[in-house]
């Protein structure tokens, strides 16, 4: 295993092209799976989550064609091979290949997710909905098994607001028999993404974006060509590198409008940012940056999966800042190794509580989950000395050449080999 080294304290400055969206590629891929001809996605991010998604397909019989960033998903000859184990417990988004293989085969098994652990993320939601559109649905020793005879239109109220559970049940409802309604349908762009692949496919979607989704089913859905959607978390990543060690740093492939609530609270803390058509600049301030408070929300509020990033910044403001996580209840795995570095900081239920103007410096610390990593190496590059972050693997899920964009940008970053104890303890830390 790896582990990856920064020397903190220099400015950081020059252009970063974000990639594509994460959160949309994971589920545009399974998405191909309810296709009768090839689909083609454009802007595909390079990192694990994509790989093992592509993996999954091709488990299933798909046949996928490579070319830098787009891929060629061949789904004709796919057939429903059961995936109880493997690949589907290293990501999340492997539960997107319940709803698009239920939508095509009308039956699957697949393994409970993997992902970030941020403590318990339950799919209850995303069995509501198959339940609803007539599947039946067991849990049998850790994977889901889904059949119905037929699928059918329904009206579904999610009880929460769900990325994954909006999604899933639109996959599986676009080649359902009548009309599917969504009620409290999640907003977030990555959904948008989602519906405007599989309306080039042939589905019929209204209401993206908003609370109420409607989908009238249709019985065969074609091949097409999609280009992803920036990545906003990635973007938001650099947006704090750049509010916290940042000379002019150019950001460029991104939405600003996705990321309006960072945007608010970096120039709140004192931060320049400037927004373009899709680009934006961030500098450091020239004064010390000042405290905010921040709750994380569903979109478009300030996203839970900045949260972690954006606490490493607030280690750096003048005063007590105050960040909540209202999304999941065990998003502050990063507070203990924020700690090591010198960082004033407590965790009181869902909230971390952030004395400020902390001085931080290199230490060994351990990446627990994908934005903890994230969390880790702004620290890194803010902290004085040098940073050894273990546990890359997380970081690898979801951030395209994060090592080459940092070098590219100015940052002192490399990777090298872990050491055995290092290893040992990482893979015991995620038994
Ligand atoms: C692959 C992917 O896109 N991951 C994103 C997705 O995760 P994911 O789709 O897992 O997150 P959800 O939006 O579903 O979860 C939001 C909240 O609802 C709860 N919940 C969810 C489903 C359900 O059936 N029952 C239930 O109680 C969850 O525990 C959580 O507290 O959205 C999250 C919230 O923006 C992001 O942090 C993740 O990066
Ligand atoms: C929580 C995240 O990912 P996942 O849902 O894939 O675990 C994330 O991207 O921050």
């Amino acid at each position: 295993m790896e582990k990856l080294l920064i020397e903190g304290g220099h400015r950081l400055g020059g252009t970063v092209q974000i990639s594509g969206a994460k959160n949309s590629a994971v589920a545009l891929i399974p998405a191909t799976i309810l296709a009768d001809s090839p689909v083609t996605i454009d802007q595909l991010p390079d990192i694990s989550d994509v790989r093992t998604l592509c993996k999954l397909l091709q488990e299933i019989g798909g046949k996928i064609t490579f070319h830098d960033n787009t891929i060629v998903v061949d789904p004709r000859e796919m057939v429903d091979m059961p995936l109880p184990n493997g690949s589907v417990k290293k990501l999340r988004a492997s539960y997107y290949m319940m709803g698009a293989m239920l939508g095509r085969f009308h039956q699957a098994v697949i393994g409970l997710p993997g992902g970030c652990n941020l403590g318990p993320r339950p799919i209850d939601q995303h069995i509501k909905g198959f339940e609803a559109l007539g599947a039946r649905v067991t849990n049998e020793r850790g994977a889901i098994y889904l059949r119905a005879e037929r699928l059918h239109g329904a009206r579904i109220y999610l009880d929460v607001v769900s990325v994954g559970a909006t999604i899933n049940i639109l996959l599986a409802a676009v080649r359902a028999e009548g009309q599917t309604v969504i009620e409290n349908a999640a907003k977030e762009p990555e959904i948008i993404d989602v519906v405007t692949l599989l309306t080039s496919m042939g589905a019929k979607i209204k209401g993206a974006g908003t609370d109420v989704i409607r989908v009238d089913g249709v019985q065969e859905l074609h091949g097409c060509r999609h280009m992803i959607i920036p990545d906003r978390i990635e973007a938001g990543t650099f947006m704090i590198i750049g509010a916290a060690e940042g000379r002019e740093l150019l950001i460029d492939n991104v939405i600003p409008q996705h990321l309006e609530s960072l945007t608010a609270k970096l120039r709140e803390m004192g931060a320049d940012v400037q927004t373009g058509e899709d680009q934006m600049l961030v500098s450091k301030c020239t004064g010390q940056l000042k405290s905010v408070d921040v709750k994380t929300l569903v979109y478009p509020g300030f996203p839970t999966d900045l949260q972690q990033p954006l606490t490493s910044l607030l280690t750096q403001a003048a005063g007590t800042s105050i960040i909540t996580d209202t999304i999941y209840s065990a998003r502050f795995k990063h507070i203990d190794e924020l700690r090591r570095m010198g960082a004033e900081v407590k965790v009181e239920g869902r909230s971390a509580i952030l004395g400020g103007s902390s001085h931080l410096e290199g230490a060994r610390v351990r990446a627990t989950d994908l934005r903890a990593g994230a969390s880790l190496v702004i620290a890194g590059l803010i902290a004085r000395g040098v940073t050894e972050i273990t546990g890359v693997e997380h970081i690898d899920r979801g951030y395209d050449h994060l090592m080459e964009k940092l070098s590219g940008i100015g940052a002192h970053v490399w990777r090298e080999q872990a050491e055995e104890a290092e290893t040992r303890e990482n893979l015991r830390e995620q038994e």
